[in-house]
């Protein structure tokens, strides 16, 4: 019974209030009752009044009572909505902080893949953004409001209890019974998956139309209308399944309408021919006449959907957390706990790894062996798609294999400490994140000494940007942005800092195919030396950058087909020396090309 009610999302709501912060809750709760009950007090204190007026008696105490009452209630409601709004914000943060840290806590990526655990994130961080209702600070009033007229309702009804012992379970009854008749209705379910769905997709389309990086394909491609369409048509459905569930309220609305009719029709009646035949006074007749009318707000529509909204968030926000600590896929990469301090010092070696992404039925690895020295330089290459960045994923265990291991030094990484194998490795990926921060936290996020952030820079071939502290992003003040090539130096600047802070495997994934050729050649000399003694694997389609490799491995169907120098793979003229004569073939004709037309 108990457990039942505990774990209601309305009682695991309030509870969630009171954890984060037990003094505003408690003079929260302590101003509703004060709310709800001051109505109950002044309308006996009036029907004092006019009764001592009706007798002629003394009217100065009812009087005092009257304005007393009066004052207070004028006062104590901005005092309630400030102490709401500032618990909904305290609460609010709280939930926000809860959010990221479980959004973040899986050690892998596959979490994030799941449409399921998007689902609860998206429900979660909507709330959160106040996008699925009112924000916290704001559902507090309203939830206060619902809370001080349920109160007010009970205690006015409680009055009517001095007319007569079934009138408060008579007109109370009738309001209260308004609720079970609309529990159908006052719900919306915002977390069904149509409803996430649409809201995602919403969004999505908002965001390509406000948002400055998809400006130049949605005008360059004509698809401003096609954005607004697809908005539109998502922001309708959401209406149309909203209207669906207003439409439910018809039926009830006419019942509600007879039991109201009915009860208040009794109750007056009764009250009427009491006060035409002398059993009660004036002053009676106008206290129950006024609890009774005042009865009505136990009705307290605005309670239900409020606080059902507010509840339904937090839940959420407590289902992620549940999610992202047990789920198989939220656990899919667990830390194991050797030090990885120095490795490799011999040896990475893939042992017949397999590896196929959540959700996939064909494998992207399949049986994979490599062994990469320790200390030398490594260049995968391969067609798109064949498994080149999942490779080095894998090394940095975003994602563990299916089957097969990846060993360091002869240990399995899963046994390895994350937090220590990662601080090993330093990595630019294709999509690596263009920082809306100052160039220095670009390059060094956690930090690093002005010097060590230049020299990072220099060696990334970015020497001209100097001004550590300039935002990059054009949307701050005196920030600014910067050319694909720049951007990409800034990354491989973000390596060449994290090596000088002691990582020693450093994974570049296309590093240089946005910089110029001639840019490319002087940048990857630079970081080569710079790297000496790194064990570096570079991804890459440009055989010049690659072909400075100490080896080359060609992967194909999520295998290695081919492994050795450049000298070597040119010598077995496999499928290497054909992608890299083929590329220098068309290099050559363009620089005809270009002489010609010089
Ligand atoms: N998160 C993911 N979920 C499902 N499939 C994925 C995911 N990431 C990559 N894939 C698929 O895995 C395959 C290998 O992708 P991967 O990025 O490793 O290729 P690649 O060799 O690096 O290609 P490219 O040269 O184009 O960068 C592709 O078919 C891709 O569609």
């Amino acid at each position: 019974m108990l457990s039942s009610i505990t774990s209601r999302k309305e009682w695991v709501f309030f509870a969630t209030l009171w954890r984060s912060h037990p003094w505003l809750t408690a003079t929260w709760w302590a101003l509703i009752l004060l709310q709800g009950v001051l109505p109950a007090v002044f309308v006996v204190a009036v029907g004092v009044l006019v009764g001592a007026l009706a007798d002629g008696a003394p009217i100065r105490t009812p009087l005092i009572l009257i304005g007393a009452v009066f004052v207070l209630m004028q006062l104590l409601t901005p005092l309630h909505s400030q102490v709401g709004s500032l618990l909904g914000e305290h609460a609010s943060d709280r939930l926000h902080d809860r959010l990221l840290v479980a959004a973040g806590a899986p050690e892998g990526v596959a979490h994030l893949e799941n449409r399921e655990h998007m689902d609860e994130l998206t429900a979660a961080r909507d709330f959160d953004l106040g996008m699925s209702g009112p924000p916290l600070h704001l559902s507090m009033g309203i939830i206060a409001g619902g809370l001080v007229e349920a109160v007010a309702g009970l205690a006015q009804a409680a009055v009517l209890a001095a007319y007569a012992w079934w009138a408060p379970l008579l007109v109370g009854g009738a309001w209260l019974s308004t609720h079970w008749l609309l529990r159908e209705s006052t719900q919306w379910d915002r977390n069904t998956g149509e409803v996430l769905d649409a809201q995602r997709r919403a969004e999505y389309s908002y965001r390509l139309a406000v948002d400055s990086p998809a400006a130049k394909e949605i005008r360059l491609f004509g698809l401003a209308n096609w954005l607004t369409d697809r908005f539109a048509s998502d922001r309708r459905t959401l209406v149309e399944l909203r209207w669906q569930a207003t439409r439910l309220r018809q039926k009830p609305m006419r019942w509600m309408v007879l039991v109201l009719v009915v009860s208040g029709g009794l109750f007056f009646w009764s009250l009427g021919r009491d006060a035409a035949t002398g059993a009660i006074d004036l002053g009676q007749v106008s206290t129950f006449a006024y609890a009774a009318v005042g009865a009505s707000a136990l009705a307290f529509g605005g309670l239900n959907w409020a606080l059902s909204l507010a509840a339904e968030g937090v839940m959420s926000v407590l289902r992620v957390e549940r999610t992202m600590s047990s789920t198989a896929a939220a656990r899919a990469v667990v830390s194991g706990r050797t030090p990885a301090e120095g490795m490799p010092a011999a040896e990475i070696r893939f042992r017949d790894v397999t590896f196929v992404y959540p959700g996939m039925s064909s494998p992207v690895l399949d049986g994979l062996d490599l062994t990469i020295p320790a200390g030398g330089s490594l260049a995968v290459v391969g067609v798109n798609g064949a498994g080149k960045s999942t490779l080095v994923k894998l090394l940095c265990r975003l994602y563990d294999p299916v089957s097969g291991t990846i060993e360091v030094d002869g240990t399995d990484l899963r046994d390895l400490d994350l937090e220590s194998w990662r601080r090993r490795i330093s990595a630019i990926f294709q999509d690596f994140i263009r920082y809306e921060l100052p160039l220095k936290d670009n390059v060094a996020p956690l930090g690093a000494t002005p010097e060590e952030v230049l020299e990072a820079l220099a060696t990334a071939g970015a020497a001209g940007l100097r001004d550590l502290q300039t935002v990059l992003s054009p949307g701050y003040e005196n920030g600014t942005d910067l050319s694909g090539g720049q951007w990409q130096r800034i990354a491989l600047a973000r390596v060449m800092c994290a090596v000088r802070q002691g990582a020693g495997v450093v994974v570049l994934d296309e590093p240089t195919a946005q910089l110029d050729v001639r840019g490319e050649a002087e940048v990857f000399d630079r970081v080569l030396e710079a790297t000496e003694g790194c064990t570096t694997i570079l991804i890459s389609h440009r055989f010049s950058t690659v072909r400075r490799a100490d080896r080359i491995c060609v992967v194909d169907q999520g295998r290695v087909v081919e492994l050795g120098s450049h000298d070597e793979l040119m010598a077995l003229k496999g499928t290497y020396a054909r992608l890299f004569e083929l590329q220098a073939a068309r290099f050559n004709e363009e620089q005809d090309g270009s002489d010609d037309a010089a």
